[in-house]
This record gives structure tokens, C-alpha cells and sequence, in this order.
């Protein structure tokens, strides 16, 4: 072997070990501007944006990891989490799609993890088991929340932010106080991520009506626990009527979607792949919208004046900026009117627990 070819070996090699352990990036030319580089890129020019999941070798961040592997949209994927992530990258990275995936363990690897993202998905937070309300759960995922926030406040403070950890309810007003105290708070780029709430909707419906879950959609407003979750049956396309009966067969069902889960599971954890494949298809329109796709219109928990509620979910068009309008509610039937009084005192209460954490 020659020594030109004897270089070429060891440059290939050193190319290779540098994905399989990777150095925490810096990324110089990538900060501080994640919106700029969003910007950038129009519509139709190379895919290429940095998407970090913050929790990823859980059950929902390992499949959704793999399907953010998949997608042709991100460039570079980092998966961090305080356990198992060197497994979990090493794993996801030798699927044979376009990002780069790289590794970040424990707090220490933050940085790392947050610096330069467009996108941050965050499912980190511990679980339900039979019997706990997501309310339940505060406690744990508060600080976890609070503590990744901050991160995202100091690495990443112009990335669109999807939080999934529950409560939602709670979580949500969490960040956005984390954002508010450090300055860097703009509700355009802060979503509850409640798109497992209409994929739900979606499939018992279409087995009501007997048609594919792809041809409908049904807006679920309000929040992401129990009563708070408020499916628009009477907003539902393909415009369609429901006996009293059925609609109250499905507001139980879809509100409590959840729980049938945490039931099955059976001490095992809660909805993990639905919940990935939902969060996935949050993301890709998040995505798309930074690309400037016209028309995504998505539900989400956010920041908003829809009504006099604080946070609350709705649908909203996504646009470079993040949230670039919020829609109305429509018109509401009484059953929903009704149902949106009694969500409203809840979430109100969720709301002031998650502000009161930060503040305290
Ligand atoms: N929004 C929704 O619709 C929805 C749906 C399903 C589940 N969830 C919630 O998502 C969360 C995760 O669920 P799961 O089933 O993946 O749980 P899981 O326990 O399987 O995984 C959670 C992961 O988070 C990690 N983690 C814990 N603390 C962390 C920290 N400080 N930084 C980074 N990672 C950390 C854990 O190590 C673990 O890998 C739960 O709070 C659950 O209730 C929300
Ligand atoms: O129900 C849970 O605890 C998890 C999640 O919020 C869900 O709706 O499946």
C-alpha cells in the first residue's frame, strides 16, 4: 500500500470513528441565528434542518428518533438523554437516510445537544402507571421541563420548542416562564404538542363512520387531560351528524384515549408509538412550515386569546415564524359550549400550578 493510500485509509477511518463517537459539535457558524438559517432555506432548496429530541432514548423518544431519521426534511438529528443515548444513536444511526445523527449524554452534553437546532422535541419526564392522573406527574416532570428550558433559553433561544412531557397543561406555562425570566420568550415558537388527541379523534370517528381515518379531521381544542380535551364533533370533515349517543361515546373515548392506554399497558407506561407517530407528523409540519409550505394549520396548546384561559389548544396556521395565526373556535354546539366551561376551570388551575412553579 502506498503511503498516499495508507492516509486515505486513516482519513476514511477517522471519518467513521468521528460519527461513532462523536465530539460535541459547536457548530461555529451556526449560531446564534437558528431563524435566520430557517429563513434561508426556501421552499424547494435542500432539506437540511437540526432537530434535537431532549429525552430520546425513552419510549416515545426512541421511535420518534427513527422516524425523525427518516425524514428527508432534517439534516442533522442530536438525541440526548441523561441515560442510554450511546446505544440509541448508535442504533438509529446506521439507518441508510440522510441526517447525521449525533449523541449527547447527561447535562454535561447540553450545549452540545441545543446548540444550533431549528427544532426542539421534548419528551423527556416520566410516564403514568393505572391509576395516576398526568397531574400526577408534576412533581418529577416539572423540574425536568423547567431545567431543559433553561437550556434552550441559553443554546437555542430562537428554536420552535415542541413539549410533550405531562402535564401538559402545566408544562407548557413552565417553559414559557423559564423563557420569560430569561428574556428570550416568544409565543410563536412555544407548542403543546396535543396532535395525539386529534390522531385519536381521527381513527374513532372514521370507525363510527365507517370511512378511513385519513379523510377526517376533527379539531381538538382546550388542553391535553381529561375533561380539558375537547373534541369539535360538530366541526368534524367530512361534515358529519352524530346521534347524542355517539357523541357521547367518542368525547369519552377520545378524552380518555390516554387512560385506555396506561390501562393496556398495565403498569408498563403509556402511549408511546402512537404518541411518536404523532409527534413525528407534528414535527414534519413544523418543519414544513419553517420551509414556507403555505397552509399548515395544526392544533396545539399555546399561549393564546382565544378565550380568557392563559394557554389553550386551538388550531393554528404555522408559518417561518412559528404560530403565525390563531383560528377561532367556530361556531359551538351547547353540548361543546358547555364542555368548554367545565375544561376551562380546570386548565385554569393546571395553568397557575406551572406558572407558580417557576416564579416560586
Ligand atoms: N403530549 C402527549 O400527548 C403525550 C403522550 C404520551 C406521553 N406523554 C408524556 O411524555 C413523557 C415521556 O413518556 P415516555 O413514555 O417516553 O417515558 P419514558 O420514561 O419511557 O421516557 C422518558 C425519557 O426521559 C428521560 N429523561 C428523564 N429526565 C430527563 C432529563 N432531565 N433530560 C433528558 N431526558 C430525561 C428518561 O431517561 C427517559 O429516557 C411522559 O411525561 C408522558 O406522560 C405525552
Ligand atoms: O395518558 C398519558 O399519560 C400519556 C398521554 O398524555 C396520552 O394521552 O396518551
Amino acid at each position: 500500500m502506498s503511503v498516499h493510500q495508507t492516509s486515505d485509509v486513516n482519513a476514511r477511518i477517522a471519518r467513521i470513528a468521528s460519527h461513532l463517537n462523536p465530539p460535541i459539535p459547536k457548530l461555529e457558524g451556526d449560531a446564534p441565528g437558528c431563524l435566520t438559517r430557517a429563513n434561508c432555506r426556501s421552499k424547494g432548496a435542500a432539506p437540511g434542518f437540526k432537530v434535537a429530541i431532549l429525552g430520546a432514548a425513552g419510549g416515545i423518544g426512541q421511535p420518534l428518533s427513527m422516524l425523525m431519521k427518516i425524514n428527508p426534511l432534517i439534516s442533522v438529528l442530536h438525541l440526548y438523554d441523561v441515560v442510554n443515548t450511546p446505544g440509541v444513536t448508535a442504533d438509529i444511526s446506521h439507518m441508510d437516510t440522510g441526517a447525521v445523527v449525533r449523541g449527547f449524554l447527561g447535562a454535561s452534553q447540553l450545549e452540545g445537544a441545543l446548540t444550533g437546532m431549528d427544532l426542539v422535541i421534548i419528551p423527556a419526564g416520566v410516564a403514568r402507571k393505572p391509576g395516576m392522573t398526568r397531574d400526577d406527574l408534576f412533581n418529577i416532570n416539572a423540574g425536568i421541563v423547567k431545567s431543559l428550558s433553561e437550556g434552550v433559553a441559553r443554546f437555542c433561544p430562537k428554536a420552535l420548542v415542541n413539549i410533550i412531557s405531562n402535564p401538559v397543561n402545566s408544562t407548557v406555562p413552565i417553559a414559557a416562564e423559564v423563557f420569560k425570566k430569561a428574556g428570550t420568550y416568544d409565543p410563536k415558537r412555544l407548542l403543546g404538542v396535543t396532535k395525539l388527541d386529534v390522531v385519536r379523534a381521527n381513527t374513532f370517528v372514521a370507525e363510527v363512520l365507517g370511512v378511513d381515518p385519513r379523510d377526517v379531521d376533527v379539531p381538538v381544542v382546550g388542553g391535553h387531560a381529561g375533561i380539558t380535551i375537547l373534541p369539535l364533533l360538530s366541526q368534524v370533515k367530512p361534515p358529519s351528524a352524530f346521534t347524542p349517543k355517539e357523541v357521547e361515546y367518542l368525547t369519552d373515548r377520545i378524552q380518555n384515549g390516554g387512560t385506555e392506554v396506561v390501562e393496556a399497558k398495565a403498569g408498563a407506561g403509556s402511549a408511546t408509538l402512537s404518541m411518536a407517530f404523532a409527534a413525528a407528523k407534528f414535527a414534519e409540519s413544523c418543519l414544513r412550515a419553517l420551509r414556507g409550505d403555505a397552509g399548515i394549520i395544526e392544533c396545539a396548546y399555546i399561549d393564546s386569546q382565544v378565550t380568557e384561559i392563559p394557554y389553550f389548544a386551538s388550531k393554528v396556521r404555522l408559518g417561518r415564524g412559528g404560530i403565525e395565526e390563531v383560528l377561532p373556535l367556530g361556531p359551538l354546539n351547547d353540548y361543546e359550549r358547555e364542555s368548554l366551561e367545565k375544561a376551562k376551570k380546570e386548565l385554569a388551575s393546571s395553568i397557575e400550578k406551572g406558572v407558580a412553579f417557576v416564579k416560586k
